[in-house]
């Protein structure tokens, strides 16, 4: 079948910053540019709005400077804006050479913000486009409100159009800037402008207020639009933009007849980057990206997997570099723990995988989590069998922390068997231990993983709110995983997460 190209343009260091408490550095620009054009492989992205600050001018440089050297500078956008050519010299300050232009899709926004008539928009805008052209500067042109203006004042969208299409423009993006389509008006009106102009391109850019972000995107690509703007996690004003990962398995699975350049395997990847930049958390059922949404908790779900795959559909993990888990709690049952013990390679006959359910099922009443790398512990506690046997112990520390010095620790541990001991000092006292138990495994010779990410919480409604709950994520050269450690002191629960960690690498 010959497939239809759609281009998908990357808005998430541009629209995505505009998240309430959301910046990037110039670092994690350029970082998230290169990504996003040549890991994950979108068509263009547009990095930034004109003349905001001193920041995104040098981040812009330096995207630029890069683009330029991989002669990418074409798929690299600014929004600019109608003010007489500022924004224009803006660019050329930061070398870049595909203006957005902010301009008026409604009739509204044209009048009470602007306070012009259409005639004199208009005229504004030829001036831009011929001074863009003068500069090398090519030009795609927003309709900022055009869902509104097609709802309340067509006939001044379709005037404006008539005069656009003649204009030296690239592309038309047609933005739902409050997010208040639904998915027929989005239909409708996206194919009654690409009949209208069928030698123009035209890109649609959704916002999700109603949730509705990823369906209406969907229905501007069957309706024929040419391009869709998309941000990583759905980032954006209010409630975002149409979400990356969501977008990209829509079409993949359920439009056969359009090809897009992402590259899967790299979503969940640019999402955790996304994520860890700004601080802006991935729901965890958020889908495809979300921790949760390749977990079975379910026991009879893990059956069924056992049998025939019976609870698959196509959104396999493996497609997005991600794994199915089966989760432990009281409603997991047998199936989803023997899924686990698979995984570590252990076996139980039938009475002792009774025990370790019953105590699994009780861990969940009293709201605690449990996690693959906690069953060998409970394996051991519940069995008391010598079967799980901890080969490291943290056997004795002290921590420093005092006013004026940094913190530092001493540190003893028992490695099969052998005592080690070591001091350090660091930026708090975790990381003191920590530097302390490195100096150890650097002595021994042994890997010793990354932590890539540490959450601390009150477990909720577990009456015990004194305890306080350490979640680490690891990465031990490249298998990841999670341990938690409990306890009512925040540093002495990390160290428990810890030592699980060390006897499991
Ligand atoms: C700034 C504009 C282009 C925008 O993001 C929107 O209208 O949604």
């Amino acid at each position: 079948m010959n497939k239809r190209r759609i281009e998908i343009m990357d808005t998430t260091l541009r629209d995505g910053e505009q998240t309430s408490g959301v910046s990037f550095s110039v670092s994690e620009k350029l970082t998230l540019a290169k990504l996003l054009l040549e890991e994950l492989k979108v068509d263009r992205i547009e990095i930034a709005s004109a003349r905001v600050s001193e920041g995104e001018l040098k981040a812009v440089q330096e995207i630029t400077s890069w683009a330029a050297e991989k002669e990418y500078l074409d798929r690299v956008e600014i929004l600019t804006f109608v003010d007489g050519g500022v924004s224009l010299e803006w660019m050329e300050k930061a070398g870049a050479r595909v203006q957005n232009l902010l301009t008026k899709g409604s009739l509204n926004h044209l009048t009470h913000q602007l306070k012009k008539t259409p005639e004199e928009h208009f005229g504004d805008i030829s001036k831009i486009l011929e001074q863009s052209q003068k500069r090398g500067i090519k030009t795609n042109v927003y309709l900022e409100d055009w869902s509104n203006g097609m709802r309340n004042s067509k006939e001044y969208v379709f005037q404006y159009l008539d005069f656009l299409t003649q204009q030296p423009v690239e592309r038309i993006l047609l933005p739902d800037t409050l997010g208040v389509l639904t998915h027929t008006e989005t239909s409708g009106y996206i194919s009654e402008i690409v009949q209208r102009y069928p030698d123009s391109h035209f890109d649609f850019h959704g916002h999700n207020d109603y949730d509705l972000g990823v369906s209406n995107v969907m229905e501007a690509v069957k309706a024929g639009c040419h391009g869709i703007h998309l941000t990583v996690n759905g980032m954006g004003e209010r409630a975002g933009n149409a979400p990356m990962a969501s977008v990209v398995a829509v079409i993949n699975d359920f439009l056969p007849e359009v090809h897009i350049s992402v590259n899967e395997s790299s979503l969940y990847k640019v999402s955790k980057l996304v994520s860890a930049f700004t601080g802006f958390g991935i729901p965890a059922n958020k889908p495809i990206v979300g921790d949760n949404v390749f977990t079975q908790t379910a026991g009879i779900h893990a059956d069924g997997d056992s049998k025939k795959n019976l609870y698959f559909n196509d959104l396999l993990p493996e497609r997005f570099g991600r794994k199915r888990k089966y989760a432990l709690g009281k409603t997991s049952g047998k199936a989803n723990i023997q899924k686990n013990l698979q995984e570590l390679g252990l076996t139980l006959n039938d009475e002792e995988l009774k025990k370790v359910t019953q105590r699994i099922i009780e861990l969940g009443d009293k709201k605690e989590r449990v996690t693959k790398d906690d069953l060998p512990y409970i394996i051991s506690d519940v069995l008391n069998s010598g079967d799980y046997h901890q080969k490291v112990f943290v056997k004795s520390y002290v921590l420093t922390h005092s006013k004026g010095l940094k913190p530092s620790t001493t540190v003893a541990v028992e490695i099969d068997g052998e005592l080690h001991e070591a001091n350090a000092q660091g930026d708090g006292q975790y990381d003191a231990f920590m530097n302390a138990l490195r100096k150890i495994y650097k002595v021994k010779k042994r890997d010793f993983p990354k932590l890539t990410d540490y959450a601390v919480r009150i477990p909720p409604g577990s009456n015990s709110d004194a305890l306080c709950e350490t979640v680490i994520s690891w990465d031990n050269n490249g298998t990841e995983f999670i341990t938690r450690g409990l306890d009512s002191d925040q540093t002495v629960s990390a160290i428990k997460a810890t030592e699980k960690m060390l006897n499991i690498i």
